[in-house]
């Protein structure tokens, strides 16, 4: 894979350096607008004008187990929320001029939409999560969001999920690519008790054992321990990347999805961007094994892509900063 220019890199450090402001005074604004340069390829960069998020729905089997704090049929609602306009994510994707696609990849409802590979995903303590070929149909469905939104003008891509009982799978996909127990990647995911976490505990150790090392290829560990619309996000990451197409990562499932696309491509980390710092635990350890630091850390634990969203003006800023900001030999006689 293709990295982020190296060269335009060392040209934006060296504008960076020059620009009328103490030296390092940008802090982590300045290394996102090296970054954003180096990706874009070009310095002064242009701010991002065309930047959307497609959220990507589906249930999972896990829910009726015990694993999450509300009922599966949230999944199916907040999808027509979100078609209306009415989540917390369109609230911030309107405050912040993004646009906002829902992809119906798996959710449990009587509705087929041209994305649906299947009404749920397996249990993953129990049975695999897809079969193979149903896990190559979603990397498609992937795949063909990420280009259209490309082909669309999209100049960053923000990952998005939807999905009551999704941070078991997320958590599990974490602990197979990591090589760490159940206990280390668990979280509360939206609000599960004591006796919650013990039981999403034994589930993720349960699919753990269960998948043993096939867990090896990420592809299978999609297979057995993920979901169509994880497998989906993992794709639509993978091809933004393919692309040369900076990608603003969410909580917990996107940043298992990039994480899952790193290991089938390596390279992918370096398009990414980590908007947020979510409250689940496997997150932020994902995060560091990608060598990511998250740029707000807000207490966030809604998903639906909002902490991606909410970190867009940050981008925006750090790009404005590079490219107008007057340089320092400029402002002074003879400089
Ligand atoms: O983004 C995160 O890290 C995050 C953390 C906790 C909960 N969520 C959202 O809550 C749902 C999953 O939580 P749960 O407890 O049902 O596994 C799903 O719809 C996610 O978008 C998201
Ligand atoms: C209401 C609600 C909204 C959500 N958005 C993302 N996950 C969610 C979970 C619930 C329960």
């Amino acid at each position: 894979m293709r990295s982020p220019d190296a060269e335009v890199r060392r040209a934006a450090e060296e504008r960076l350096a020059g620009l009328a402001t103490p030296a390092g005074a940008l802090g982590r604004l300045g290394d996102l607008a090296l970054w954003w340069a180096a990706c874009q390829g070009q310095v002064p960069p242009r701010p991002p004008a065309d930047v959307r998020l497609a959220i990507f729905a589906g249930d999972h089997g896990v829910a009726a187990h015990g694993v999450s704090a509300y009922p599966a049929a949230i999944t199916q609602a907040m999808v027509g929320t979100f078609e209306a306009g009415r989540a917390g994510v369109n609230a911030l994707a309107r405050a912040h001029d993004v646009s906002v696609r829902v992809v119906d990849v798996s959710v449990d409802s009587e509705s087929t939409g041209p994305h649906k590979v299947r009404r749920g995903s397996g249990a993953i303590h129990l049975e695999d999560a897809l079969s193979p070929g149903e896990t190559e149909r979603a990397l498609a469905v992937g795949e063909q969001v990420a280009r259209e939104e490309l082909a669309a003008g999209a100049d960053l891509l923000l990952s998005g999920d939807m999905g009551i009982g999704n941070t078991t799978p997320a958590a599990a996909l974490v602990a197979a690519h990591l090589g760490l127990p159940a206990s280390e990647v668990v979280g509360r995911g939206t609000g599960v008790d004591a006796a919650g976490l013990a039981r999403k505990t034994e589930v993720v150790d349960a699919a753990l054992r269960r998948a043993g090392d096939r867990v090896e290829d990420p592809v299978e560990a999609l297979t057995a321990l993920g979901s169509a619309d994880l497998a989906a996000a993992t794709a639509y990451v993978l091809t933004a990347a393919r692309a040369g197409v900076p990608v603003l990562l969410d909580g917990l499932m996107a940043v298992a999805c990039a994480l899952t696309a790193d290991r089938i491509e390596p390279g992918v980390a370096a398009w990414c961007a980590a908007g947020h710092r979510s409250t689940e635990p496997a997150q932020s350890i994902a995060l560091d094994k990608l060598g990511l630091e998250p740029l707000l850390d807000l207490g966030l634990r809604l998903g639906e892509g909002s902490g991606a969203v909410a970190a867009v003006p940050l981008v925006r800023s750090a790009a404005a900063l590079l490219s107008d900001v007057a340089l320092l030999s400029e402002l002074l006689p003879g400089g």
